[in-house]
């Protein structure tokens, strides 16, 4: 068994509802022991090159549903695994790339400069502001 090269359907519909979502998060939650099987790699194509990823049962990678990824051929054994997706409210990856880089160098400016410092003041913000023109709920 394998799954072939693909991109996730952007829209899904929730089984037993008439709620579609868009799909703009991929994950996938590993149930079977790595040395369980042979092959099965859930391989990630991203900007960065392409990422295998084969983890312990109970661990999940999470990723762009815009990814082309695939699954490698399983030559021993079987594997279990769940997969899922999540709307976000920043549908844009470069837009929550941006915000959650932002958020980091919020953190770590507050560690050495107070909350009421016009550095920390204006970095957080935009943070809201642009949330406030990217969010969609
Ligand atoms: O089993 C996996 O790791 C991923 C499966 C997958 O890509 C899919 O069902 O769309
Ligand atoms: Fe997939």
């Amino acid at each position: 068994m394998h799954v072939g090269a693909h991109v996730d359907g952007a829209i899904r519909a929730i089984p037993g509802t008439s709620i579609r979502m868009r799909a703009d998060i991929s994950t996938t939650l590993f149930l079977t022991a790595p040395e369980d099987y042979d092959g099965g790699e859930l391989v990630v194509d991203d900007v960065y090159g392409s990422h295998a990823a084969k983890l312990a049962a109970g661990d999940m990678i999470v990723y762009p549903a815009t990814s082309l990824h695939h699954v490698t051929p399983i030559t021993r054994g079987s594997r279990w695994s769940s997969f899922f997706w999540t709307q976000s409210m920043v549908k844009d990856d470069g837009r929550r790339t941006l915000l959650y880089d932002l958020d980091m160098a919020i953190i770590r400016t507050r560690q050495s400069l107070p909350d009421d410092h016009p550095g920390v003041l204006g970095l957080t913000a935009t943070d809201h502001n642009l949330l406030r023109h990217w969010a969609e709920i």
